[in-house]
């Protein structure tokens, strides 16, 4: 037999990480999973991301949507992943990619595909509706739709988004969750009902997203950075990355979703080039590059203070 698909797909944000790295941390009863996790950016982070959580094998697709750039490089990755025989395989979309191409690149390998999963960022469904038609495309594709971030939102207001989730897709099941809370048992029991999703060839084009990446080597001021984060325009949906602050010496993931930011520290790695790197991702963002880019620059700590940093980084990482 051969091994079945799960799609994870989702706007830009919404928790499609945060849901796989659970499922590879915790493992799945009766599966070996393996992961294929797509980026829109030229800089893959999620795989680093995802290969710290657990042990399932994982291969990066980076620099496109796999429904339409990244596409043709989607069968390669199946095969390489099937060298490690998992019994089921994740593919995380990125969030800018349409269910309904790459559905059709499955059917067209022959490749057995279970099922749908959509993950809906419930604080910022509005928005992501409104930021591309991408959104009603991976709601409408979905046989399970993960109601996710339900903890920054009211009751109330949690019973409202259903309703129009529900209004875009009655057919799939809905689950509330927070940090991507959902049984792999119930993940995995899923079945594709009714028709594929139809394709939208050229939507990338359509919609005129953009990724800007920014990196450099060396440390940042804290506090700096966050206003930076914290200023940047409304057309910034998403960025991600890493970066080192000179006030401790672990790296912090950063995320920013919609207004959002947070920093988080995590294990260090050796000798990671370049130090600080960031993914920021909006419609057009190319006119504001420049602007973006020199507030990101003017993060840097001083040179003395970024060398004494150095040296207490490699102390601690020889120790
Ligand atoms: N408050 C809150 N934050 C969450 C929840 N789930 C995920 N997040 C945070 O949302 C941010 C984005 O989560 P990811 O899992 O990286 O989202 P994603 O859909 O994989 O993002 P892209 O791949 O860039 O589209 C991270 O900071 C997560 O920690 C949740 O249930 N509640």
């Amino acid at each position: 037999m051969q091994t079945p698909l799960t799609l994870v797909t989702g706007f830009l944000g919404s928790g499609k990480t945060t849901l796989v790295r659970r499922l590879v941390a915790e493992g799945s009863p009766r599966r070996r999973l393996g992961v294929i996790v797509n980026e829109f950016g030229q800089i893959g982070l999620d795989g680093a991301t995802l290969a710290r959580s657990g042990h399932a094998p994982i291969v990066e697709l980076a620099g496109g949507c796999v429904c339409c750039e990244a596409g043709s490089d989607f069968l390669l990755a199946v095969e390489e992943l099937l060298d490690y025989h998992p019994e089921q395989i994740l593919v995380e979309t990125s969030g800018l990619a349409e269910p309904g191409g790459l559905v059709r690149r499955i059917r067209a390998a022959e490749l057995p595909l279970d099922a749908i999963v959509t993950v809906v960022d419930a604080a910022n469904l509005a928005a992501a509706l409104a930021a591309s038609p991408v959104t009603a495309w991976q709601l409408r594709a979905a046989d399970l739709i993960i109601l996710n971030k339900t903890d920054l939102i009211s009751t109330e207001r949690c019973k409202q988004v259903s309703e129009e989730v529900q209004r875009i897709n009655a057919r799939a099941a809905l689950v509330a969750t927070i940090q991507g809370h959902v049984p792999a048992d119930l993940l995995f029991s899923l079945q594709m009902e009714g028709e594929d999703p139809p394709a939208y060839p050229g939507h990338r084009t359509q919609d005129g997203f953009s990724a800007l990446t920014w990196s450099n080597d060396t440390p940042l001021i804290r506090s700096a950075f966050e206003q930076t984060l914290a200023s940047l325009p409304d057309r910034v949906y998403r960025a991600k990355g890493l970066v080192h602050c000179t006030d401790a010496p672990w790296p912090n993931e950063v995320h920013h979703v919609f207004g959002r930011h947070s920093l988080t520290s995590v294990r260090p790695q050796r000798h990671q080039q370049p130090l600080n790197r960031l993914i920021l991702i909006g419609p057009d963002l190319e006119t504001l590059a420049p602007h973006i880019v020199a507030n990101l620059d003017r993060c840097a700590d001083t040179t003395e203070r970024a060398s004494h940093w150095r040296q207490r980084h490699d102390e601690l990482l020889d120790q």
